[in-house]
């Protein structure tokens, strides 16, 4: 660490104190000049070979020299994470949270800083270094778009920024260094050797994969480790888990029963804690628990995740089964990876995933501080296909990473209604001129056999999407250059798809009455409301009996009428563990499409508004706080007045004491379960005023 400045090095001392010396991939960057120039830099090292640590070395020079620094993460978890991480540099006084203005490091998602680049461009101005992390996302579908133009305005902006990005390794350095005006920093060291291999269940003398992942995790027992096994969808990891558990119960000691007991008996405890019977998922995930391995994707409570996160680190859970979403996910320290599906659903049926996200599932083998090895196994049904997927995926070449913007038409709407509301383009000429400095427009002016069509290609499809903006009232031509119109301004605004708002405006012009069932049925076809989903193959009949009991006609029975039916259920008190039997869906997910949902439909006042329909917004009030809640009308005052009630407790209340609560008294009051003298005081002083 000789070749740092001294005051960053104690800070780094500080807070990661294990850090005895810079290992060659990070000497290689330092050495480079990194802390002494101003430099744009694109560092492309191994994963786990410590890329947090560079990023936060240039945030703390300009920090320490006056200056902001922002460094941006993928996913809000891992934004939450990084936070925690660098809360530790407030010991030296350095501020750190999620937004430029109150602080010296602010740890952003894609989206917030975005939002910072189109409306707040005095906080954008403060920014001193940018730290871009998982920088390869830039070619992902549905977030690169939005990473890739925040990262265009940012330098029109604010063009002194220094940027440092973060990446797995690339392919097309060249042409993404010379996007970013920046020197890229490769190396291949990896400080926990990882071994790739791909193994076949004949050789290991299984007759399908889950008992070859049973041998596997043999050898990681014997090991003393723990394995992360990734498959292609969430039922799969609970079936997965599920047979592990039932082949490995004799396999584990005394000592690991009653450990693994204790974890199990932690995730029953969430949804109890919620009001809610453990649903039939929770009850698969605790009694694999029981047995040391457990599932994780999306259809979880989020308590549940953290504690399986929690847990394994502390090495009290043997395998986690999961979705590929966990591959970005957080820091967990797994020995063995076993990757049992090399294919993904889509909508065009199984896809076989990239080289890159194989080698990004692998690298979550081996990290730093837990293992000094880390081995990758990906396992194949034939000796002919191992021999295939070892020359596609272990020797192969990984992707070049290309643009997707052009790909989603709502990043293109968006990002010119963005251009135009801030008067940053005012004709087609400034909007083309943008376009030609996104990563888009770069590589459509750089490939040789594309460079002819470029400048065509790029008005073709401004011309067809400024003809969708016009057509839908979002933007409008005026003398002096386009400009947005009431309902173009609430959109960049907010955080929502263009085709959302189009689909609630659509909605919201043939309503004469209100209808809270059909809202919520709008809501969940839009493509800004987190789907609830069903589980395996049950019937859907009860579904589509609800939806007609609320008047509502669905010709298919898919994801959307599954979460329209669980938001109706969940605004009438039902519990998870009711809405789950009741419709066989992952009912863990309700709270936060709830919460979403509640979100949507203040847009869709905001939208009442602007079209200067004030006929119902006193219902969209209601409706927003029953979603939020998950309370009938009645209770909302007492839900909303009375901070950490919940619904179960208020309709506890109103049903044994009436809805006049004024002459109960406190120590009437704490007969209902769950109320303490606290929470009765509280009551007390609502009630009164
Ligand atoms: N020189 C070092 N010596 C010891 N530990 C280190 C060193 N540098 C970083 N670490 C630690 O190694 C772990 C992995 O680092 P980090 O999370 O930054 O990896 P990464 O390169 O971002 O990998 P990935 O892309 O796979 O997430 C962290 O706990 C980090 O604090």
């Amino acid at each position: 660490m000789e070749n740092i400045p001294s005051d960053i090095k104690e800070i780094i001392n500080d807070a990661y104190p294990y850090i005895k010396e810079f290992n060659p991939a990070q000497k290689a960057v330092i050495e480079s000049g990194y802390l002494e120039n101003n430099e744009n830099y694109i560092i492309c090292i191994p994963t786990a070979s410590g890329k947090t640590v560079l990023g936060v070395m240039a945030a703390l020079q300009t920090i320490l020299d006056g200056g902001k620094a922002v460094y941006l993460a993928p996913l809000l978890s891992i934004q939450n994470e990084k936070v925690k991480e660098f809360k530790k540099f407030e010991e030296n006084d350095i501020s750190v949270g999620k937004y430029p203005s109150n602080c010296d490091l602010s740890v952003m998602v894609f989206e917030s800083f975005d939002r910072l680049t189109r409306l707040s461009w005095n906080h954008l101005r403060e920014v001193d270094t940018l730290i871009i992390d998982e920088f390869h996302m830039i070619g992902e579908f549905t977030r690169g778009p939005t990473l890739e133009a925040a990262i265009t305005r940012a330098k029109i902006i604010n063009p002194s920024m220094r940027i440092i990005s973060l990446s797995a390794t690339l392919k097309n350095i060249e042409e993404i260094e010379e996007w970013m005006d920046g020197t890229c920093i490769e190396h291949d060291y990896r400080p926990i050797p990882l071994n790739k291999e791909v193994l076949d269940i004949e050789m290991l003398g299984t007759k399908n994969k889950n008992d070859a992942i049973v041998k596997i995790l043999d050898k990681v027992i014997s090991d003393d480790a723990q394995a992360l096994s990734f498959v292609s969808t969430r039922r799969f990891t609970e079936s997965l888990a599920t047979h592990i558990a039932k082949k490995i119960s004799k396999k584990i000691t005394k000592e690991q029963r009653e450990t693994f007991k204790e974890v199990s008996e932690k995730l029953l405890e969430v949804p109890k804690k919620k009001g809610s019977l453990a649903t039939s998922t929770c009850l698969k995930l605790a009694e694999c628990a029981e047995k040391g391995v457990v599932f994780h994707h999306a259809g979880l409570f989020n308590e549940q995740k953290e504690i399986i996160e929690d847990e394994f680190r502390k090495g009290n859970i043997l395998m986690i089964t999961a979705t590929p979403s966990l591959m970005y996910g957080v820091n967990l320290p797994s020995k063995y990876v076993i990757i049992r599906d090399y294919t993904r659903w889509t909508s065009n049926g199984p896809q076989s995933i990239p080289v890159f996200d194989y080698e990004q599932m692998s690298g979550r083998a081996g990290r730093p501080q837990f293992d000094s090895v880390g081995y990758s196994y990906l396992i194949a049904k034939t000796f002919d296909e191992a021999y295939d997927l070892q020359e596609r995926y272990v020797e192969g070449d990984i992707e070049t990473t290309n643009s997707k913007l052009v790909d989603n038409k709502d990043a293109v709407y968006k990002q010119i209604i963005a251009q135009i509301d801030s008067g940053l383009s005012k004709d087609i000429n400034d909007l083309k001129e943008f376009f030609e400095k996104t990563f888009y427009g770069f590589q459509m002016q750089n490939n040789p056999s594309m460079s002819l069509f470029a400048a065509d290609s790029i008005q073709w499809e401004l011309e067809s999407s400024l003809e969708f903006l016009l057509k839908n009232d979002i933007i409008n031509a005026t003398p002096g250059g386009f400009r947005t119109t009431e309902f173009g301004k609430l959109i960049a605004r907010s955080d929502y798809a263009v085709k959302t708002a189009v689909k609630i405006r659509e909605y919201l012009s043939h309503i004469d009455s209100f209808n809270d069932s059909e809202l919520i049925y709008a809501l969940s076809q839009t493509p800004d409301m987190p789907l609830i989903s069903f589980k395996g193959r049950k019937s859907k009949d009860p579904t589509r009996e609800k939806l007609s009991k609320e008047g509502l006609f669905a010709v298919n029975i898919g994801n959307e009428e599954a979460t329209t039916v669980s938001l109706i259920e969940w605004i009438n008190e039902r519990t998870e563990y009711e809405i789950e039997v009741a419709y066989h869906v992952y009912s863990a997910s309700t709270r936060r499409s709830a919460y979403e949902a509640s979100r949507l439909v203040k847009f869709v006042k905001e939208t009442l508004e602007v079209l200067e329909d004030y006929r119902f917004l006193k219902d969209c009030d209601y409706l927003s706080a029953r979603l939020y809640y998950g309370v009938k009308e009645d209770i909302i005052p007492l839900v909303v007045g009375v901070k950490r009630l919940g619904r179960k407790r208020a309709r506890d209340l109103v049903k044994t004491f009436g809805n006049d609560l004024t002459s109960v008294s406190e120590k009437e009051l704490q007969k209902i379960d769950g109320i303490g003298p606290k929470l009765a005081a509280n009551i007390k002083k609502f009630v009164e005023n």
